[in-house]
């Protein structure tokens, strides 16, 4: 039995970027997977903490609330800057990468498409400031010189938008360069082309 165990829906959705920090940093855990059948019978839904999913066990530390299971294995892995003022960059990325992420979550539960334009126009907007700290930054990640927290979720959104989106990438070059070193890092490369990784959607299914 692995030491972590991530419990989530069959879905990508907000546990995804914990499964990419963990197939990166090449961590063991086990997945228990909650079909909607089962979260509707309720008793699973009534023991967690806030009610909701993703679900963290560390050992015996069990943690709910994603940025937070986020940050905890950012620290045990190593991924959380060389020192607190990297961590603190860290963070801010990290916030900024969230408002984005939001957005994107609230246009996949949209019911039709009318969203989508004001999106996509909105895109060069929301990304350019992670083009200009790529292109500055000479480490090669968002911050310092090894990857990070923010890089997970960075990546993990460039990967949603470039299906979204297949020529956003076009307009920024750093981030197209990025996006091809990330996926090239063999743990991550591994996840990324695996049946597991592709057949997962990124949220339910739209009922019609
Ligand atoms: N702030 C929480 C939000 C968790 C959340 O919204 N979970 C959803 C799935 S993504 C959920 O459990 N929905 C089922 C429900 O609320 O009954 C986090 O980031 O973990």
């Amino acid at each position: 039995m692995a030491r972590f165990t991530l419990t989530y829906f069959p879905v990508q959705g907000r546990a995804e970027v914990i499964r990419l920090m963990l197939k990166d940093q090449g961590a063991d855990f086990d997945e228990k997977v909650v079909t909607m059948e089962m979260w509707k019978e309720g008793t699973l839904k009534a023991s967690c903490l806030f009610g909701q999913l993703p679900m963290f066990q560390d050992g015996d530390l069990t943690l709910y609330q994603t940025n937070a299971i986020r940050r905890h294995l950012a620290r045990k892995l190593g991924v959380y800057g060389k020192d607190q003022r990297e961590a603190a960059l860290i963070d801010m990325m990290d916030e900024a990468l969230q408002d984005i992420l939001n957005k994107f979550i609230k246009l996949m539960f949209e019911k039709d498409d009318t969203g989508k334009e004001g999106y996509l126009k909105g895109l060069p907007k929301d990304f350019m400031p992670f083009e200009k700290t790529l292109s500055s930054n000479e480490g090669g990640f968002l911050v310092g010189n090894k990857i990070s927290l923010a890089d997970y979720a960075l990546v993990l959104l460039l990967i949603h938008h470039e299906v979204l989106s297949p020529t956003f990438l076009d307009a920024f070059p750093s981030l197209q360069d990025y996006l091809k070193r990330m996926c090239a890092r063999p743990n991550l490369q591994a996840y990324h082309q695996s049946d597991e990784f592709k057949s997962r959607p990124i949220v339910p299914e739209k009922k019609a």
